[in-house]
């Protein structure tokens, strides 16, 4: 088995951050706890924890990057979900040896200083599927 702990984070692709977190901090009441530019994903991310769980809102800083691309095909909304595992490696590699579709094949650096990477929509029932790795 893979470990899975929890639901880490909801992606949420956005045009604007700044009017998103309006909306998020002023009208649901939730706090930005961190920004941050993830270049390796051509994304500028806030996240505004939920109890045990966080909502990530993503910007795209060009216009080609995954969430420039995802709002141009389907508008804004949730691009992905992300799941905390114990063990990414390891859960890549069960994965992969099953059939499953990896966009990544390693972990690559995320937001926070976590190990992510992305299962493929086609093998996960259409939906965009992180895992994420952290030691906290
Ligand atoms: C900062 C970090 C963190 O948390 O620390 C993040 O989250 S970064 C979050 C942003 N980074 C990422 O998303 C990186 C991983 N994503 C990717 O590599 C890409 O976006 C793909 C998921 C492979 C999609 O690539 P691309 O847009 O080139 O392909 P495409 O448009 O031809 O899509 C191929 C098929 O997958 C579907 N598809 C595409 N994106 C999807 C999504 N987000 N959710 C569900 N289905 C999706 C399309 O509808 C299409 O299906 P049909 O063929 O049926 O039409
Ligand atoms: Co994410």
């Amino acid at each position: 088995m893979i470990g899975i702990k929890k639901i880490d984070h909801i992606g949420i692709a956005v045009k604007d951050l700044a009017k998103a977190i309006e909306f998020y901090e002023g009208l649901l009441g939730l706090k930005v706890t961190g920004t941050e530019v993830v270049e390796e994903q051509k994304v500028k991310v806030a996240f505004l924890p939920t109890g045990d769980s966080e909502v990530e809102l993503l910007e795209s800083t060009t216009p080609d990057g995954p969430i420039a691309r995802f709002i141009e095909k389907n508008g804004e909304g949730i691009q992905h979900i992300a799941f905390r595992v114990e063990n990414l490696e390891q859960a890549l590699e069960e994965l992969k040896a099953k059939g499953v579709r990896l966009i990544d094949e390693k972990p690559r650096l995320g937001a926070g200083g976590a190990r992510i990477a992305f299962l493929h929509p086609k093998s996960t029932f259409g939906t965009l599927v992180e895992l994420c790795e952290r030691d906290n």
